[in-house]
């Protein structure tokens, strides 16, 4: 069996649009199919280039981007590889947050996606063997959308988040785009405006919960686990009460990742050891207060918690380091709704005179005086002027770290930060923030989006054939990215710009794979970790279709 020129052009991993040779014209019949000029890539990329620089605004970039990808997967990430910076905000989080909203009015295409349907498990299987078409899978995003970015639940939208996610795994990272699979579990919504919809594309009910989520689940896990053995599964924007449950069942048995509980961890803190390379102070010298302790709350709280016992504290010493602030005010042991994330880390009421009046973000850190306030909150505005105005009375450095993504959503503007704190605090936002001009100092903003280190670790993790993804390893990525910023520039940012996200994602690559080896993890031999990161690293160039042909009938 061969494919026949139509396929070929139709299929996004062997087209090449106008930069089929004159050969291969011939010999796939594929000439006359395309315009006679032939193009290099980098042409090609020029072309397109300037054919986006036309769109009005981000959502028509992003939909130019997506036709590209759609049809032209080796052009595309050429193309993304180039202006890494400029279109990660269009591919990514925040514009990916207007086509999740947005996906009926905007659907095209299902782009390479499987959606599993609750009401449907017989199907998974097939589904997911038809949507891999014999590819070797090694990397599956897989999201529910209950707890998509800060915007709430969004049903079968939500695949957008697993099809961007992946995007950034391959454009950052060099993960190839023919071995990862998006996957959305479609276990219905509760968000009413959906269930409305005409329009809906998804399983119209609510959410099925409980045993029978729970056994959906398992049923997924165990047959991506035996159709792709060699699977890294990265697990997104589950819902706050799934989430961690969903991590800790499977974290010690197959080779997982929870991005938004771990990924998120590991970038705040690289994050925070950025700021205190700047302020030149201690972790185990800072009091930790978490805004917003949900799923990204807590798993951030968690990875900060690990290093001051890494860095030499007991367990209880480092506890006394931590606040946790969510809907009901500052976390207590006698909180009614407390999460199991959130136990370890309240307080007891009789710690202050006042505990009853700490309702409030404002009263807790008036209360408190914390030196590094993390929101995850999903509330925008929050870190309001007074209370970055008490905190910089009390500490020289305060570092803060507004994450909740999209933009609307974010607790507070870079910009105000840098302007109340006077210039002293050490910021870093979840979405790209552009510089900040204050008092003739330009200040630059690190961007604590998981998206810095989730690839990286990815490719770490893969390329070393780990069994789990262990703590170590976690720890091997957060460290990775001290060293590549100078601290001591005025208006230096706590993370590495996202301009070198390429470069950066094989340094945490490398550690990662490092860490796996040492720990004995990996699953085949493998003499040299940062050689097993670069084999595995794919990059966007035409291979010659013939041989692509020939290796499309072996895997058959
Ligand atoms: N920058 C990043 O890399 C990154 C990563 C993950 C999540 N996030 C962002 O963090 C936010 C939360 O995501 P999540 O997955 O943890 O969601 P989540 O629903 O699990 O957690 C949100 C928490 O905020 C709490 N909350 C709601 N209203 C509050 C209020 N008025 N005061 C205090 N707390 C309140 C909720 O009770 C919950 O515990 C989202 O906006 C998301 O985009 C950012
Ligand atoms: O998707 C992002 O931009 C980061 C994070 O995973 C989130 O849920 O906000
Ligand atoms: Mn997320």
């Amino acid at each position: 069996m061969t494919l026949s020129a139509m396929e070929i052009i139709n299929d996004p991993y062997l087209n090449k649009g106008t930069a089929f040779t004159a050969d291969e014209r011939k010999q796939f019949g594929l000439a006359g199919l395309v315009p006679p000029a032939v193009q290099t890539i980098s042409e090609q990329a020029d072309q397109a280039y300037q054919q986006y620089q036309t769109k009005a605004n981000d959502l028509e970039k992003r939909l130019f981007l997506m036709q590209l990808f759609n049809e032209n997967r080796v052009l595309f990430y050429y193309l993304f590889g180039q202006h890494i910076a400029e279109f990660m905000p269009v591919v990514y989080d925040p514009t990916i947050a207007d086509t999740i909203e947005n996906y009926s009015e905007l659907f095209v295409q299902p782009q390479g996606a499987a959606y599993l349907s609750i009401d449907d498990p017989e199907s998974m299987r097939m589904t997911l063997k038809n949507a891999a078409n014999n590819r070797d899978i090694r990397l599956i995003v897989v999201t529910d959308a209950e707890g998509i970015l800060g915007i709430g639940d969004w049903g079968t939208n939500g695949v957008d988040i697993a099809v961007g996610k992946l995007m950034v795994y391959t454009g950052a990272a060099g993960i190839d785009p023919k071995q990862v699979l998006p996957v959305v579990l479609d276990v219905g919504t509760n968000n009413e405006k959906l269930l409305k919809d005409p329009m809906y594309l998804g399983n119209r009910h609510e959410r099925i919960q409980g045993d029978q989520y729970y056994a959906f689940v398992d049923q997924f896990v165990d047959t991506v686990e035996s159709l792709f053995p060699h699977l890294y599964l990265h697990w997104e924007d589950f819902g706050r009460d799934n989430a961690a449950n969903i991590l800790n069942q499977y974290k010690d048995k197959i080779t997982t990742f929870n991005d938004d509980i771990q990924g998120t961890g590991i970038i705040t803190l690289a994050g925070i050891l950025g700021a205190l390379n700047i302020s030149k102070e201690k972790l185990t010298d800072q009091v930790y207060m978490s805004f917003g302790a949900g799923t990204a709350g807590a798993g951030i709280t968690q990875r900060i918690f690990d290093e001051m016992v890494q860095e030499g504290l007991s367990e209880d010493e480092a506890r006394k380091h931590f606040y946790m602030v969510d809907k009901q005010g500052l976390l207590f042991d006698d909180t009614p709704g407390l999460t199991p994330e959130q136990k370890p880390f309240t307080r007891k009421r009789s710690e202050f005179a006042n505990a009853d009046e700490l309702t409030t973000l404002e009263a807790a850190v008036k209360a408190v005086h914390p030196t590094i306030l993390v929101g995850t909150s999903t509330q925008p505005g929050t870190f309001t002027q007074p209370i970055v105005a008490e905190m910089s009375a009390h500490t020289a450095r305060p570092i803060i770290f507004p994450l909740s993504n999209p933009t609307k959503l974010a607790e507070a503007t870079a910009e105000n930060l840098i302007q109340w704190s006077d210039g002293k605090a050490l910021v870093a936002t979840g979405i790209p923030a552009a510089p900040v001009e204050y008092k003739g100092v330009t200040y630059n903003i690190g961007q604590a989006n998981n998206a810095l280190v989730y690839p990286g670790l990815g490719l770490g993790t893969i390329a070393s054939t780990a069994k789990v993804l262990s703590d170590g390893m976690i720890s091997a990525a957060a460290h990775s990215l001290g060293g590549i910023v100078d601290p001591d520039e005025a208006g230096a940012a706590v993370l590495p710009p996202v301009s070198k996200l390429d470069v950066f994602s094989q340094t945490v690559a490398n550690a990662v794979a490092q860490e796996a080896l040492d720990e004995k993890l990996n699953e085949q031999p493998i003499a040299d970790a940062k050689q097993a990161v670069a084999d595995m690293k794919w990059t966007p160039e035409y291979a010659d279709l013939g041989s692509e042909l020939q290796a499309r009938l072996q895997d058959k």
